[in-house]
């Protein structure tokens, strides 16, 4: 379980508290008004934002170091690095060096054969479409195989057809490997479509997640408003 206690966030003039749990294994989207905060929330989970208050996974407090977090998190950019192939963008999650033993390599090839990008580890990302790039960059996450998955907006430059495939590859993934998901959208659709609880980000707090279908169907103010 991830818990929150007593999280207060403040940059600049800006606060967000969060005090909840979340299941392990859930899969939360996390929704809210542009500028409420929910970048920086999972920026405090990954490690990237100070905060008062405790952040534990299964009873333990989160390390300070980012790279010691239980954590892979992937932003909407995909940061993909274009000098690099798809491969060792892949291996960048596993070694930043990219010196890697055979069994290494072989992880590579398996993450990459697992979004369906088989064949295509020698490509560069401007060799691949935007789709194959989120693929990648998914790709990358998941080889660091880490039982928190934090998604940032990742597949909003992608057309309607190519992130319902994203998110449904995403949705297989994270029931693979039991990791627990938090996932920003800005479209409610993704939340219905994959995740089973929701988090509103609105007015400086994080809620509580709560179950995706009976919140959207039955909005507090703050949400409402964000709807429109
Ligand atoms: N380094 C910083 N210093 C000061 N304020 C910051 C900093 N980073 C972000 N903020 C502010 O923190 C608030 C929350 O930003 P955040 O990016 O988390 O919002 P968001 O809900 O993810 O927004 P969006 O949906 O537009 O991506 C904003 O008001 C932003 O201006």
């Amino acid at each position: 379980m991830l818990r929150l206690e007593d999280m207060k966030i403040t940059q600049g003039g800006f606060h967000l508290r969060a005090d909840f749990e979340v299941s392990q294994g859930a899969r939360v989207a996390v929704i809210g008004p542009s500028g409420a905060g929910k970048s920086t929330l999972l920026g405090a989970i990954a490690g990237f934002v100070p905060h008062a208050g405790r952040i534990t996974w299964r009873g333990d407090p989160l390390a300070k170091d980012p790279g010691a977090r239980p954590v892979s998190i992937l932003f909407q950019d995909n940061n993909l690095f274009p000098h690099l192939s798809a491969a060792e963008n892949v291996a960048l999650g596993l070694k930043p060096s990219l010196r890697l033993s055979a069994p290494e390599r072989a992880r590579v090839h398996d993450a990459l054969a697992r979004v369906g990008l088989d064949g295509m580890g020698n490509r560069r990302p401007a060799e691949l479409s935007g789709g194959q790039q989120s693929r990648v960059a998914l790709a990358r996450t998941l080889i660091r195989a880490r039982p928190l998955l934090l998604l940032d907006e990742p597949f909003a430059a992608l057309g309607p057809a190519l992130k319902a495939e994203m998110l449904a590859l995403v949705a297989e993934i994270v029931a693979e490997t039991g990791a627990t998901l938090l996932m920003v959208s800005h479209d409610v659709a993704d939340a219905r479509a994959i995740c089973d609880e929701t988090s509103l980000v609105a007015g400086g707090v994080a809620h509580a997640p709560q179950p995706t279908g009976a919140l959207l169907d039955d909005p507090p103010p703050e949400l409402r408003a964000y709807l429109g």
